[in-house]
C-alpha cells in the first residue's frame, strides 16, 4: 500500500518534471525568437527623442490640476522610473500609471510581456510600436537599465527616479519569489534553504548559471552593472557615483511615505497624485526571519548593493533635512490620513487578503511559480459610485493594468498558463 502511494507520487513528480522541461524549452525558444528579432534593430537605433516631437507631445498632455500651480511650480510629466525588483516598485508603478492615464501622457510600454525583455539590457526597439525619433512621457516597466538607450526615448528635462530596499529584505524576498526559477537553488537541502544558502553561498552559486542574478546584488544587476563585484572593488563606488549623476531622486521602500512626499515635491504633484495601496505584498507566513548572524551574511553576500543602499540612504536623509523635518512629518501624516480614507472607501474588510479569497480576477496579482503567496484586495461591495473608477485603478495589479493600457501580454500569459499547468496550487 505504502509503496503504491510512493510510486504514484514519484510518477507525478517525474511527469511534472518532464512537462516542466518541455514547457521551459518552448518558452526559451519563443523568447529567443522574439529577442533576436528585436536585437536586430540595435545598430539602427541612433536617433534620440527629437525636440520637435517632444514639443508636440507637450501640447497633447492635459496639464495637471490647478492646485499645484499655487506651489509656484509646474507639474513634471516626463519621467523615467527605473523599476527595480522586489522593492515596492509595483506600488510606485500603479501611482505612475494613474497619473499618466489621468493626464493622457504617452507611456513607453513593453511588447508582448510586462517587462523590456529583462534580463537583457534595455533597447529602445523593445518598446511597443517604437519608431526612430519617437518621444514618450513615461518609461516605468522592469528593465535592465541602460542610460544611453533610455535617454533616446525621453525629452531632456525628464526626471529620473528609482527605488531601493534594504538588500537583506530584498534578497529574502527575491530568494522566496524566484527560487523555483533559479535552478541553482534546487539542490539546496533542508527546511531552511535560505539559511543553508547564506551559510555557504559560494558552494551553491555560479555567476554563469541560468537566472543567477536573482541571488546576488540584484539592485546592481537591475541598474545594468556587474552584480558579481566584491564590495571593496573600486568599480563599485565608481558605478554608484555614476548612478547618482543619472538619478534625480532615489526612493526607499523602508521610508515609503517620506519617499512619496519627496516625489511629490520633486515633480510638483499633489497629495492626491501619490495616494496608494500597498501592492504585491507576501503573506507574513512566507517571510523568513533572519537571525542577526544570517543578516550579516546576507549583507556581506550582497555587499555591492549594501554600498549602493548606504550611499543613497545618506543622500535621502540630507534631502529630508533640506525639505524640513517638521514639514515632512506633517506631509506624511496628511498622506496617511488620505490613504486611510481611501482604504475605507475602496477596500472590503479594510485590508489585503490571500489570493484564493480574491473574488474578482481583475484584482488578482501575479503569483510566483508553484505557490499563491502574494496578497491582493477585494473592492468594496457597496462602493460609492463616485469612487468606483479610482478605487478600481488603485487596486489593479501591474499585469491587468498593462493590459488596460493596451499591451498584448501574450508571452506573460503563456508563461502564466504553463506555470499553473505544471504547478497546480
Ligand atoms: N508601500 C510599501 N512599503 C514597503 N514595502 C512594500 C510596499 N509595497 C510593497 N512592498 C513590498 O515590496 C515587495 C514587492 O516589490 P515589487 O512590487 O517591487 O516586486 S516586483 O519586482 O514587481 O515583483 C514586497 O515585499 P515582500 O512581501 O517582502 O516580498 C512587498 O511587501
Amino acid at each position: 500500500m505504502m509503496s503504491g502511494i510512493k510510486g504514484n507520487k514519484c510518477a507525478i513528480v517525474i511527469r511534472r518534471l518532464i512537462l516542466w522541461v518541455i514547457l521551459t524549452n518552448i518558452i526559451l525558444v519563443l523568447y529567443c525568437l522574439t529577442n533576436s528579432s528585436q536585437g536586430k534593430n540595435r545598430g539602427s537605433q541612433q536617433s534620440t527623442c527629437a525636440l520637435s516631437v517632444a514639443e508636440l507631445l507637450k501640447k497633447n498632455v492635459s496639464m495637471p490640476s490647478e492646485s499645484t500651480k499655487s506651489q509656484g511650480c509646474s507639474p513634471k510629466v516626463n519621467i523615467m522610473f527605473m523599476k527595480t525588483h522586489k522593492t515596492a516598485s509595483s506600488t510606485i508603478l500603479n501611482i505612475l500609471f494613474r497619473f499618466g492615464e489621468k493626464h493622457k501622457l504617452k507611456f513607453a510600454l513593453p511588447n508582448g510581456r510586462n517587462d523590456f525583455f529583462y534580463p537583457s539590457p534595455f533597447l529602445c526597439s523593445q518598446v511597443k510600436d517604437y519608431r526612430l525619433g519617437d518621444c514618450f512621457n513615461i518609461v516605468c516597466n522592469h528593465m535592465r537599465f541602460d542610460h544611453r538607450e533610455v535617454a533616446k526615448l525621453l525629452p531632456p528635462d525628464a526626471a529620473y527616479i528609482t527605488i531601493l530596499r534594504d538588500p537583506v529584505a530584498l534578497f529574502e524576498s527575491s530568494f522566496h519569489y524566484y527560487h523555483r526559477a533559479v535552478p541553482l537553488t534546487w539542490r539546496i537541502d533542508g527546511e531552511n534553504k535560505l539559511a543553508e544558502f547564506l551559510n555557504n553561498p559560494q558552494s551553491f552559486y555560479s555567476a554563469d548559471a541560468f537566472n543567477s542574478f536573482y541571488l546576488r546584488n540584484m539592485l546592481f544587476f537591475d541598474f545594468g552593472l556587474d552584480n558579481n563585484l566584491e564590495a571593496d572593488d573600486p568599480r563599485v563606488m565608481r558605478d554608484i557615483r555614476n548612478l547618482s549623476k543619472r538619478f534625480d531622486l532615489v526612493l526607499f521602500a523602508e521610508y515609503f511615505e517620506e519617499s512619496l512626499v519627496l516625489l511629490k515635491d520633486t515633480l510638483c504633484w499633489t497629495t492626491e497624485d501619490i495616494l496608494y495601496f500597498k501592492l504585491n505584498a507576501r503573506r507574513s507566513s512566507s517571510v523568513s526571519h533572519l537571525t542577526p548572524e544570517l543578516r550579516a551574511r546576507a549583507l556581506q553576500w550582497n555587499g555591492a548593493d549594501w554600498r549602493l543602499y548606504q550611499h543613497f540612504n545618506a543622500t535621502f536623509w540630507a534631502r529630508v533635512e533640506t525639505y524640513g523635518k517638521d514639514r515632512m512629518k506633517q506631509e506624511v501624516n496628511e498622506l496617511r490620513r488620505r490613504n486611510s480614507e481611501m482604504r475605507d472607501i475602496c477596500i472590503e474588510d479594510g485590508g489585503a487578503v490571500e489570493a484564493h479569497k480574491i473574488q474578482d480576477a481583475r484584482f488578482l496579482p501575479w503569483q510566483p511559480v508553484g505557490e499563491s503567496s502574494i496578497l491582493g484586495y477585494n473592492i468594496r461591495k457597496n462602493i460609492d459610485p463616485n469612487f468606483r473608477k479610482i478605487c478600481e485603478k488603485m487596486l489593479t495589479p501591474e499585469i491587468q493594468y498593462l493590459s488596460d493600457l493596451g499591451v498584448n501580454l501574450w508571452l506573460t500569459r503563456l508563461w502564466g498558463w504553463l506555470k499553473d499547468a505544471v504547478f497546480i496550487v
